[in-house]
């Protein structure tokens, strides 16, 4: 059997940092280089099986335990590697003052008073500022050398690897604080530990892989192979969550292959440095700023999105894994290290300091990341694969068959049947379905068997002295034996549904699915008292769009639209909403909660009623977003879709104004018809979907046109100027339910005319729509639009955090500190219809602003603002106008 141990060096360069803002000017200009670079090895996924598996992980509560104390305790069974939360091992290493620091008469500014505490230090004409004191798990002085530092404060986390542990060691400090060559220190003496293991246990065939990448402003770079291009993509797998594609791995011969290979990650790095700064306009730009006054410095300067999202993420896990929705899918970085913040490996920082006095600032800020990183708890456990189950498997059949051997030496012992003997125990006891048992057929044996049967005979002979004894033993032996099998089969039960865990990416995920089961399984029982209504109910999904309308259109003539037939047409809509706040990671969270917290549970289940519900301080973020692209299925197990009829959500649901629904349908139908019928006066077949066929080729299925009808309406928006709320409500809540066709036409319908009409009033005065409407014009959509946008900015302040904000402008490319930021990020908002990742991030920074989560009356309104149709058609193309109303603007 092959054990994979599979190393990757991974290297960050940063520009400029998450805390720039904090430093004053002053110091950053005085800075030689102003790029960040964080170097990372991470030791990842290890198969291994036999004894070592027998150990578990054990819980470190307090932060000052050195992670050279940390208890390891054999676990009894294999099948005992259960995940445990952990948290993650921080050490500092302070360095010595260089000799730049020296040649400037810079003063030492921290001192290392005991192996875990740090404090600020500052020198005598100083003091005013208030000094400070931090502890961490060890903490290394300028005189500490890099061994101290690997043996006591990484080693176990790395060696956790050759235990089938994911492990992480990753250091992080500002730029020339010693990352690179503590990590360099630590790389070599943990290859040697590997290489070390690997003669120590020769009876396992080991294979050491090696990957090395680098991110630089969020473009991935293969080390091992220059050819590969600049930005690797990231995708995501279901088994082995994020991978980066096409990343070479190479397998390292021995030792002094491995560190061959490590030195050329290394020189990659120092040649990609090169070039970039020669060909990188980006990289100019960071030369350029490093000689670049004040003002000009703050305007360019490029904040890197990985370090800002790091520094989020752990902010976040810091306060609690279920605090809400962690960004790991921000950016790169915390997308390939995923597992390892607060996820199924074992992970070290190492936050090295200058202990100069002019980098206090970055000191501090460094530490309080550290201080947050005590916090986060990972939940390692030991991969267990496929191969490891094979292994067990095959122990418990090879038991198997010499219980069977020493039966029948019984049974040609004693040829009649012991009172003692019990056949069907062991069978019972052994009963899983194993494979490779060697199966007997009457008294055939083969010639080996013949030859142990002699042998065996021979032995029992020798060793029984009496049949009375000889029953005895084997009973014993039998009752031993039933021990083991049944251990056996609970390490299988074990680790096969660790495998299955590991299938769905990791722990966390098959907890969430258990949980959404347990979710689905309690909407079913309140379901099962309350009438049963399919989604999309008398629409196929896989008709063309045009013989499904009319379809639909008979249908609801021919049952005169009742007022009871749009009911359902809603409790539909209410049913794709009710996926969508579902599928959202937030509710996902909430659920997870509610486990810890029973009280709050009405107030989660309230707030998976509401469209578009997520907890209030949680972005949206692309995450979030991807889980409305692709909700999870609701469905239980027995393929009914959720439904909540008779729930208070339900109830405000109906209270929509059914008479104007009615009314928007019949105009809708209405015309749907006319039109119809004119396309089969022109000699077109519609009913026929053969004819169809045979002319146009297959029909198109719902989901193309769904895509292709929401791609129009998301033009017509931008074309008509369109609230932008409302673009947002329309595009989170119509995700391509079937359902969703009879909406997707109405809007299409809609915008239109709309557009249509605009383009005909051309300069002429705008139709006045009597009452108080104000008059249908474009410029009346974009001073409307202007307002809306005005008043999303000042939300920002609101609804977001500071540090929020910030991550938003770094993304949006909006300067930290130009004026009016909030309307510059707001202004970008829903400006480019054809990027649908620009529109999706739209969609999810205006909902979290608009507030949709908060509103019980949100869906509500959404219809009343959507579909709602006036007497007055014109007033219906309006219907955005109560939107302003929404938001009071
Ligand atoms: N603990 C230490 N003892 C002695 N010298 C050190 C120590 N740590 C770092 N140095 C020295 O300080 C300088 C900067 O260190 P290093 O290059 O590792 O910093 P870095 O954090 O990787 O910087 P960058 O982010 O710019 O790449 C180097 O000359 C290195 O030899």
């Amino acid at each position: 059997m092959e054990y994979v141990l599979r190393v990757r060096i991974l290297r960050l360069y940063i520009n400029l940092c998450t805390w720039i803002s904090s430093i004053s000017l002053a110091s950053l200009k005085e800075r030689s280089v102003l790029y960040f670079y964080l170097a990372f090895s991470t030791f990842l996924h290890l198969r291994i099986a036999g004894k070592d598996i027998s150990y578990k992980m054990s819980t470190r509560t307090t932060p000052g335990t050195p992670a050279s104390k940390m208890d390891r305790t054999p676990a009894s069974t294999p099948g005992g590697p259960k995940a445990r939360e952990e948290k993650i091992v921080v050490t500092v290493r302070l360095r010595p003052l260089s000799k730049r620091e020296l040649n400037l008469k810079d003063q030492v500014a921290w001192e290392c008073v005991d192996d875990q505490t740090i404090i600020y230090k500052p020198p005598s004409q100083e003091r005013s500022i208030a000094s400070a004191s931090y502890t961490f798990d060890k903490v290394f002085g300028p005189v500490s050398e890099t061994e101290a530092v690997y043996e006591e404060g990484v080693k176990n986390v790395a060696l956790s690897a050759l235990m089938g542990i994911n492990a992480t060691i990753f250091a992080y400090g500002q730029t020339s604080s010693g990352k690179t060559y503590t990590m360099r220190g630590i790389t070599e003496k943990a290859v040697n530990d590997i290489y070390n293991h690997i003669l120590n246990t020769p009876e396992r065939d080991f294979s050491i892989k090696i990957s090395g990448l680098e991110i630089y402003n969020e473009n991935v770079r293969d080390l091992l192979n220059s050819d590969s291009g600049r930005n690797l993509k990231l995708l995501d797998d279901p088994e082995k969550g994020t991978v980066v594609e096409k990343l070479v791995e190479e397998t390292a011969n021995g030792d002094q292959h491995l560190r061959h290979l490590i030195s050329i990650c290394e020189a990659q790095r120092q040649v990609g440095e090169t070039a970039l700064n020669d060909t990188s306009s980006r990289s100019h730009q960071i030369i350029r700023l490093t000689q670049a006054d004040g003002a000009r410095l703050r305007e360019g300067c490029h904040i890197n999105l990985s370090l800002m999202t790091l520094t989020t993420v752990i902010r976040k896990l810091s306060v609690g894994k279920r605090s809400g929705h962690i960004p790991y899918r921000d950016s790169k970085l915390t997308r390939i290290l995923q597992h390892s913040l607060g996820g199924n490996a074992r992970t070290a920082i190492i936050c090295t300091l200058s202990p100069a006095m002019t980098h206090v600032e970055q000191s501090r800020n460094t530490l309080s990341f550290a201080t947050r990183a005590k916090e986060v708890t990972n939940n390692a456990q030991v991969n267990m694969m496929e191969m490891e189950i094979e292994e067990l498997r095959r122990q418990r059949d090879l038991a198997q068959y010499q219980v069977e051997e020493l039966r029948r030496k019984v049974e040609e012992e004693q040829p009649t049947s012991s009172p003692f003997e019990s056949p069907h125990q062991v069978k019972k006891c052994l009963s899983f379905s194993g494979q490779t048992t060697p199966k007997r057929v009457g008294k055939e044996l083969t010639r080996c068997d013949k030859t142990r049967k002699t042998m065996g005979r021979q032995t029992m002979r020798q060793s029984s002295a009496t049949p009375f004894t000889l029953v005895h033993e084997i009973r014993k032996l039998e009752q031993l034996q039933e021990q083991l099998g049944e251990e056996a089969n609970r390490a299988l039960e074990v680790l096969q549904k660790e495998v299955a865990c590991h299938r769905l990416g990791n722990q966390d995920a098959a907890e969430t699915i258990a949980k959404l089961q347990a979710e689905i399984r309690e909407m079913r029982t309140v379901r099962s008292s309350t009438k049963e209504i399919q989604v999309g109910d008398g629409i196929a999904p896989n008709r063309s769009v045009s013989a499904n309308l009319k379809e639909e259109i008979t249908r609801l003539h021919t049952q005169g639209s009742t007022i009871a037939d749009l009911e359902e047409q809603l409790e539909n809509v209410q049913k794709s909403i009710d996926k969508l706040v579902l599928a959202l990671p937030s509710n996902n969270n909430q659920q997870s909660n509610n486990e810890a917290n029973p009280k709050s549970k009405t107030q989660s289940k309230k707030m998976k009623m509401l469209p578009l519900g997520s907890k209030d301080d949680d972005l949206l973020s692309s995450e979030t977003l991807q889980g409305y692209e692709k909700p999870t299925p609701t469905k239980s197990e027995d393929g009914d879709v959720s439904s909540r009829e008779g729930t208070p959500c339900f109830q405000r649901s109906s209270s929509v104004n059914m008479r104007k629904m009615q009314k928007m349908f019949q105009t809708a139908a209405e015309e749907n018809v006319l039109e119809l019928e004119a396309n089969e006066a022109a000699g077109y077949e519609m009913e026929n979907d053969e004819n169809l066929f045979e002319q146009q080729g297959p029909p198109v299925s719902w989901h193309v046109t769904f895509l292709e009808q929401r791609q129009l309406i998301i033009e017509l928006w931008d074309v008509c100027q369109v609230s932008i709320i409302h673009r947002t409500q329309f595009y989170l809540l119509f995700k391509g339910d079937p359902a969703d066709q009879i909406y997707m036409e109405v809007e299409l319908r809609r915008l239109t005319w709309l557009q249509q009409h605009f383009s005909e009033l051309g300069n002429a005065s705008p139709a006045v729509q009597g009452d108080s409407k104000p008059p249908i014009s474009l410029s009346a959509s974009i001073k409307a639009l202007k307002r809306e946008r005005e008043f999303l900015a000042k939300r920002l302040i609101t609804r977001l955090s500071v540090e929020e904000r910030d991550a938003l402008y770094i993304k949006w490319d909006v300067p930290l500190d130009g004026k009016h930021r909030k309307l510059q990020f707001v202004n970008k908002l829903w400006t480019d219809p054809h990027d649908s990742k620009h529109v999706q991030d739209s969609a999810g920074i205006v909902a979290k602003l608009a507030g949709f989560c908060e509103s019980g009356n949100a869906s509500k309104e959404m219809f009343e603002l959507n579909f709602a149709l006036p007497s007055d058609k014109r007033q219906w193309f309006l219907g955005w106008d109560p939107i302003s109303n929404l938001i009071h603007l």
